[in-house]
């Protein structure tokens, strides 16, 4: 948890200076970044508190619904929070930085989808959960 607050905490202190971005995020709520921590940690395995505190995987889907956002944020917001973990120092084995694109790749997409007309959601679904790279631990070729 500790970790994944610095990323989001360092991600959108350097929002403002992303064109795409700052427009998307100038009127974030201030505990943004400890709430987007909290889901990415539960989702990888760690304290449920989204779900217990924040009103779970629902919650999280509404926040985005008429947002209409782009595939052009979408990968602003991608490319930003990878490049903040190498600055960050974030480990680098390969089954940690796996898992950690792969959900952020299809968390993102579903956040683009919810975010159209349209969009509705489910009050029941569950948390994802996210494994730990598809090879489950070092690789060892
Ligand atoms: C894996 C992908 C994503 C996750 C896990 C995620 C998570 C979250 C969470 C947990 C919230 C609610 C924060 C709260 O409860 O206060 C939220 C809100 C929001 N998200 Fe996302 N998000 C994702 C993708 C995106 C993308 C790609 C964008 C835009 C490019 C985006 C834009 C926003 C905005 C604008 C809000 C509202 C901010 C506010 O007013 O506080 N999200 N997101």
């Amino acid at each position: 948890m500790d970790a994944l607050l610095r990323l989001t905490t360092r991600f959108y202190e350097r929002v403002p200076a992303n064109p795409t971005l700052a427009p998307v995020f100038a009127h974030m709520n201030p505990q943004h970044a400890q709430h987007v921590a909290a889901f990415l940690a539960e989702v990888l395995g760690g304290p449920e508190t989204y779900s217990a505190d924040h009103g779970g995987h629902p919650h999280m889907i509404r926040q985005h619904l008429n947002r209409h956002l782009t595939q052009e944020q979408r990968r602003a917001w991608l490319a930003l929070l990878l490049d903040t973990a190498d600055e960050l120092g974030m480990p680098d084995d390969p089954e940690f930085r796996s898992a950690l694109v792969g959900y952020l790749e299809w968390g993102s997409r579903l956040a683009v989808l919810n975010s159209q007309d349209g969009a509705e959601v489910n009050p029941d679904a569950p948390m994802p959960k996210w494994g730990w790279g598809e090879v489950k631990g070092p690789y060892v070729p």
